[in-house]
């Protein structure tokens, strides 16, 4: 049984607090610079990496000299603001060394519920990785509280991994993997080596935290991994202090928990997230080039294909497209709002900076985000 790393050509790897800080003794920086070594080598195997790193809360109490863990949420929201900082900055020097550059991206769980948000997320993680930078990413604690509360970075690393397509989520704690029950409580506990994210027996095995630094516990990544699975992504719950941890995960060899998500679900999984969530607020009439380009050759919808455009949209809102009989043919997440896509209808995409003062993608819908019907 090989791992699922071997063939993932996209991760998004996360590390929890209690791994990132040495179990809040401060950052532990001989680790960071161990991981960013395997991610390097990761990447000259053609592998894309994202990184969810906590931490945040743990090194700025470290940082201001606190023994004991505030119950206030404004002091975490402070201590995570200073902590942050030192997070940074130790991933920025130990990837530098391998001559790659990191970038710190701060999300919320509501922005990417949030439709634009969602599609400006997306398309600057995507960049970000287009130019073989590291995303650093870690919860916007300044602006949200809930998930101080929670202090659930899985769930983050889980809705990164929808959000970019990944092809798998590396969970990266401090047991080595998932067990039949919380190993620090269960001395006769047993290493989970595969199973099928979103298993309701692997809920009833996972408990909270161990740690005084962890919050989540294996019931969050159990939780995340079913999240994952939902756009095809698979999950592997591993020690983070074990050998080449990534590295051997990425040449195949099994390390951890596997947790496999039905990958005939990837495409499905974006449509049904489409067709559930999202209401239609525009229309689009698009020629008959364009509609050959959507249907027979799977591409991109851009402006100089669009004839009419009605209804009230924004960007990142969903829009029905239509031949010019008025059938639809497909739905998809438009990048330009509906004033803006009156003014570039028919124009070629270099035309669009010119007339709109800027340029955000040259495609009014990505295939990504482009279903048909
Ligand atoms: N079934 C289980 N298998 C392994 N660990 C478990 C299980 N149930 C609960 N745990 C606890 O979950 C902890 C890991 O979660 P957490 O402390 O939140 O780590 P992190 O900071 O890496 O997210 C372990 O130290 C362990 O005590
Ligand atoms: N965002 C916060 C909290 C995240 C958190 O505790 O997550 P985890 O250690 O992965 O369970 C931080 O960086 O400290």
């Amino acid at each position: 049984m090989p791992s699922i790393l071997a063939k993932s050509r996209c991760l998004v790897v996360k590390v929890g607090s209690s791994l990132v800080t040495n179990e809040g003794q401060g950052l532990d920086t001989q680790a960071i610079a161990h991981w960013a070594d395997q991610i390097a080598r990761l990447k000259e195997m053609g592998k894309q990496v994202l990184l969810v790193s906590s931490g945040a809360i743990a090194e700025g109490m470290q940082r201001l000299g606190w023994k004991k863990r505030p119950h206030a949420l404004h002091e975490l929201q402070a201590a995570a603001a200073v902590g942050q900082m030192g997070l940074v900055q130790v991933y920025e020097t130990c990837f530098r060394k391998h001559g790659l550059h990191t970038a710190q991206v701060l999300l919320t769980h509501e922005d990417l519920a949030d439709r634009a948000r969602y599609l400006n997320a997306r398309s600057t993680l995507r960049t970000l990785l287009a130019l073989n930078v590291i995303p650093v990413i870690n919860e916007n604690d300044t602006v949200v509280t809930e998930e101080i509360k929670f202090g659930d970075n899985d769930t983050l690393g889980a809705l990164v991994t929808n959000l970019v397509e990944a092809d798998a989520l590396v969970i990266m704690t401090d047991q080595k993997g998932l067990y039949s029950a919380d190993p620090r409580k269960d001395p006769h506990a047993r290493l989970i080596q595969e199973a099928r994210a979103g298993d309701p027996e692997l809920e009833k095995m996972a408990g909270g935290a161990g740690s005084a630094i962890g919050r989540g516990g294996m019931l969050t990544k159990v939780l995340a991994a079913k999240r994952a699975a939902r756009s095809g992504a698979h999950t592997v719950i591993a020690w983070g202090r074990e050998p080449d941890v990534l590295v051997r995960l990425a040449k195949g060899e099994l390390i951890g928990t596997q947790l496999l998500a039905d990958e005939t679900n990837k495409v499905a999984a974006r449509k049904k997230w489409l067709a559930d969530h999202l209401q239609v607020r525009g229309r689009l009439v698009l020629d008959a080039g364009a509609v050959r380009a959507l249907v027979e050759e799977g591409k991109s919808l851009l402006p100089i294909g669009v004839v009419e455009a009605s209804g009230d949209f924004g960007r990142g809102e969903v829009v029905a497209c239509v031949d010019e009989a008025g059938r639809e043919i497909a739905r998809g997440l438009a990048n330009y709002d509906a004033s803006e896509t009156r003014r570039i209808l028919r124009q070629p995409s270099s035309r669009i900076e010119a007339i709109l003062g800027y340029v955000d993608e040259p495609e009014l819908i990505h295939r990504d985000n482009l279903v048909l019907l």
